[in-house]
């Protein structure tokens, strides 16, 4: 039953699938509407499969997600109409231009031209991709592939952007304007998850983190209230992920 007052962007509950072994194992999360939210975790840990089965790339075998209300799995072009997904490696057409792929998936997505071609302009311009706007882009650079997949997958204006590992590649200058961009959309009201083995991009821009570990969420909140969970005191984020990846370890 679809919920579309829900404030909250992404309501994850039991959620589980299973290859060999548990990738996801009965996982709860909640993003909050407006909210920057970042998934640490170890190699393995679940966080790819969490997100693919978010966005509708892999089925769960059991659990519930909502998103702004939407059940995904019941509903799930309902639900991909209002989120993005940026992949690690996005599939781009080589023999598109910028300019061409943007008003193909603002097609896609029924964008009325004018406004897809208005919103395209800006997301180009933005990414600091505007003078290769109408190069074709089969010789573009992981990272310049890496800002147009992002243009694409915000030409709809989703009110959930959900990336995996956004930054690994990019450059400086690109991974900059990849975070003003998506401090931007939050400050624009849009709720962001994102996965990141970057723990200096964690600490700096998300309003919440959550570690999971074996497929479960082991910890989660803003850096200080990690640290406490972990005993941390003033520690680095790395030193207090790392600390609450060895407690469950030693748990398990
Ligand atoms: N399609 C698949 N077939 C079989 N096993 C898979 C598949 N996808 C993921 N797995 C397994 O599920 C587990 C979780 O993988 P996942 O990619 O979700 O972890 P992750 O936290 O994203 O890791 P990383 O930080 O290395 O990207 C791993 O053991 C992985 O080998």
């Amino acid at each position: 039953m679809n919920d579309i007052s829900s404030p909250l962007a992404l309501k994850i509950r039991g959620l589980a699938k299973t290859f060999e072994r548990p990738a996801v194992d009965g996982l709860d999360l909640t993003v909050l509407g407006g909210e920057f939210y970042t998934l640490l975790g170890p190699n393995g840990a679940g966080k790819t499969t969490t997100l693919r089965m978010v966005t509708g790339l892999q089925a769960p075998d059991r659990g519930s997600i909502s998103i702004f209300g939407v059940d995904a799995l019941a509903d799930p072009i309902g639900a991909k109409r209002i989120m993005a997904w940026v992949s690690d490696e996005p599939m781009l057409y080589d023999q598109f231009t910028p300019m061409e792929y943007l008003d193909f998936v603002a097609g896609l997505w029924g964008v009325d031209p004018g406004v897809a071609e208005t919103r395209a302009r800006e997301l180009l311009s933005c990414l600091g991709l505007a003078p290769h706007a109408d190069e074709r882009c089969g010789p573009f650079s992981k990272g310049m592939r890496q800002k147009l997949a992002l243009a694409g997958a915000l030409v709809h204006e989703p009110r959930l952007i959900i990336l995996d590992e956004p930054f690994t590649g990019l450059d400086a200058a690109s991974s900059r304007v990849v975070k003003d961009v998506l401090r931007e959309k939050v400050r624009a009201g849009c709720s962001v998850i994102m996965t990141t083995h970057i723990l200096e991009v964690a600490e700096r821009m998300a309003d919440r983190i959550g570690v999971m570990a074996s497929g479960r969420l082991i910890a989660e909140g803003r850096l200080d209230e990690l640290r406490l969970r972990a005993g941390a005191g003033d520690a680095s984020l790395e030193d207090t992920f790392l600390t609450l990846v060895a407690q469950e370890q030693a748990a398990a």
